[in-house]
């Protein structure tokens, strides 16, 4: 039987634990066929980003193109966009092939090691471009604080947060809460109606890369499937939690976490 099938647009990670290969590990753990849009390719391993180069615009619209003429794109994610430019061609392309397909946008900015993945002055075209469009946001807290100014270091500004990224117009805004200290990962998912904390254990472990990819691939695999907003939410809440138990070393750095307990469950 055909699968459902779900888009990622972003960038390679040459250390195969984030980026597309993160996407395409995670849509396969979910039984989604994995259709790519690539936006970049990163010089990367457990160490940090290296350098990346960008795959020109008009190529990124091309590949979003082709698969969906051909295909269909039951949901889609947006990874690292890499420039302005880019982010413009896939606003404009996703207009074109058919703006209903839910939009999952993680507004990937920089590695988790602190290495630029987005020129300059791409943060502000994520936020005007692609925030209308999107059905669901996914920023982390150093994300959240680029976008609004606001330190997520407690529940009142995480929601204060959530608030202030709303009125950039995506349906829903989901405000991760990986970085924050305690002995709890609480995510926090709204629409400016429903408000729905979801707390999980935070797991010992400094093997984390490719963590946000996952969850936000998680979570479209679980929308290509039809699921709504918040079900797609939970269920990738479940899911990115396995995986960061089950993360592995790999490398003098970060490791990644893992997707491969679905092999055995
Ligand atoms: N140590 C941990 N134990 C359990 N869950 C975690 C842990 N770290 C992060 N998470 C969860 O993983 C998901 C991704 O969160 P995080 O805030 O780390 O995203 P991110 O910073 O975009 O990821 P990345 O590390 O890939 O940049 C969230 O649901 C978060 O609660
Ligand atoms: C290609 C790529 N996309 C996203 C991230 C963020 O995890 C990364 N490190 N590399």
């Amino acid at each position: 039987m055909t699968p459902p099938t779900a888009l990622t647009i972003a960038g390679s990670d040459s250390g195969g634990g984030a980026g597309i290969q993160a996407d395409l590990r995670t849509f396969f753990a979910h039984g989604v066929h994995g259709l790519v849009a690539l936006t970049a390719v990163t010089v990367q391993n457990s160490l940090g980003v290296q350098g990346f180069t960008e795959i020109p615009a008009d190529v990124v619209a091309a590949q979003i193109k082709a698969v969906a003429s051909d295909m269909g794109v039951d949901a889609a994610k947006t990874g690292m966009l890499a420039t302005a430019e880019i982010i413009r061609a896939v606003a404009k392309t996703l207009d074109e092939v058919g703006g209903d397909i839910p939009l999952v946008v993680d507004p990937v900015a920089a590695s988790m090691t602190g290495h630029a993945l987005l020129r300059e002055d791409a943060l502000e075209a994520i936020r005007t471009e692609l925030f209308p469009r999107a059905t669901l946001i996914t920023p982390n807290l150093d994300e959240v604080r680029l976008l609004t100014g606001i330190s997520v270091t407690s529940p009142a500004s995480q929601r204060e947060a959530a608030e202030a990224l709303l009125a950039f117009g995506s349906r829903w805004v989901l405000v991760k809460g990986g970085h924050m200290e305690g002995s709890t990962c609480v995510d926090l998912l709204t629409d400016g109606d429903a408000v729905i904390s979801l707390s999980g254990p935070r797991y010992d472990t400094e093997n984390t890369h490719g963590g946000g990819d996952t969850m936000a691939s998680a979570i479209t695999a679980s929308l290509a499937k039809g699921a709504s907003v918040p079900d797609a939410v939970a269920a990738g809440k479940k899911f990115i939690e396995r995986c960061v138990a089950e993360s592995y070393p790999l490398g003098a750095g970060v490791g990644p976490v893992s997707p491969f307990w679905v092999l055995t469950d």
